[in-house]
């Protein structure tokens, strides 16, 4: 029996009523159950794994009481007050971190962790909305809206974008949610502002790692936009044939992502997968296809996907930067020599990104997953922009 597009949305957000902290009970109906109820046996095909094997998770890694060194598998967690003590130290971390993992997390960067968790709990009080309130928000993607999504599986997400993200952020959250926003619409903007900070040194900090001109990076940020996407993951009855989000690169330039502490998180690294294990008051940061191109392929575009759980909904806000679309990430002559020749042929922001829309919006339920997985890897997609491709 084919599958009505409704239908299968309605399927796979069943509404949770849920209490962030502490979700609990039955609430949700068994997804092969409830297909079943329409005369469906098993899963649609493009909700299942696919090629995505979770059997090389390695989050026994993180489970490991032993205290045993992980060496190169160890995630790396970078103490940025080491700004005010020893830069130096700080600079290697992250530039190590960029160019093994393309990720790291952060703690001590001066966003406060209270003002982190606060945020987070007032963007669960949206997202517990009834989904006909959240469905009149611009941008809003869930519920029976999302089969068709390419990449996000279960999960729910909304965005705003910079610059203008105040008046953005003022009418889309007002039309859903008009009582008791205002909180929520301030602590937003102030966090619009904090991770314009950190960014312009994060990227003055890569810069002294890569030895180019200290501003080469950082003088754009200003021009550039920034989108915070909101995801939500309700608790999922089938977490072991599910993603909340398949594995990916970021199409944009760089991501500094907030999440709570339920984790599901997974970033890969010599084809294996590791468990970002959430560390309070902690970021992410994650290199994406764009800075990976303008640092000639030294720092990596890191892959990660998202895991669901059973019982608790998760909650994260990926603050994603793009450059103006006439940015060339051509990268600086600097990081060219006999052992790292030019990767990348010259490389506009703005048609990396339009080329990557289209690609990834040719992703369809009827794709078989191998094909549907190539679409939303960077790694695999830039060949066609390769010097000697
Ligand atoms: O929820 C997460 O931790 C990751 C989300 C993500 O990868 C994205 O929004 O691109
Ligand atoms: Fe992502």
């Amino acid at each position: 029996m084919a599958l009505v597009a409704s239908q299968v949305g309605s399927l796979i957000f069943p509404r949770v009523v849920a209490q962030h902290e502490a979700f609990s009970g039955p609430t949700i109906r068994d997804l092969s159950e409830a297909l079943k109820g329409i005369g469906v046996e098993g899963i649609p095909h493009y909700l299942e794994l696919g090629d995505e094997d979770l059997s090389t998770s390695a989050s026994f890694v993180h489970d490991d009481e032993s205290g045993d060194p992980l060496g190169d598998y160890q995630f790396p967690v970078i103490d940025f007050s080491l700004l005010q003590t020893d830069r130096r130290k700080l600079v290697r971390q992250l530039g190590d971190a960029a160019r093994s993992w393309g990720s790291c997390q952060i703690v001590n960067h001066g966003i406060s962790a209270e003002s982190m968790q606060r945020l987070i709990a007032e963007s669960c009080r949206y997202f517990e909305l009834p989904a006909e309130r959240k469905q009149q928000t611009k941008s809003f993607v869930g519920d029976n809206t999302t089969c068709k999504l390419s990449s996000l599986y279960w999960a729910e997400s909304w965005m705003i974008h910079g610059p203008g993200y105040r008046a953005d952020l003022d009418a889309k959250v007002h039309s859903a949610w008009p009582e008791g926003n205002d909180s929520f619409r301030n602590m937003t903007a102030q966090y619009f502002q904090n991770l314009q900070l950190l960014t312009k040194q994060l990227f003055e900090l890569y810069a002294e790692d890569l030895g180019v001109e200290a501003d080469f990076y950082s003088k754009h940020v200003d021009s550039s936009e920034l989108t915070i996407r909101w995801n939500y993951y309700p608790a999922c009855p089938n977490p072991s044939t599910i993603l909340g989000a398949k594995s990916h690169t970021d199409v944009n330039m760089f991501t500094i992502l907030l999440q709570d502490q339920v984790g599901g998180l997974q970033v890969e690294k010599d084809g294996r997968w590791f468990d970002v294990k959430p560390t309070e008051g902690s970021l992410v940061v994650n290199i994406s296809d764009g800075f990976h191109v303008w640092t000639n392929g030294i720092y990596k575009t890191v892959l990660h996907r998202v895991l669901v759980n059973r019982t608790r909904p998760r909650i994260s806000l990926a603050g994603l930067w793009n450059p103006d679309d006439t940015l060339d990430y051509t990268a600086p002559d600097e990081l060219v020599d006999m052992n790292h020749p030019r990767l990348y042929k010259p490389l506009k922001a703005g048609e990396y990104k339009q080329t990557m829309v289209q690609t990834r919006s040719m992703a369809d339920i009827s794709m078989g997953q191998v094909e549907h997985s190539r679409l939303l890897r960077g790694t695999e997609q830039l060949s066609r922009w390769k010097v000697h491709s």
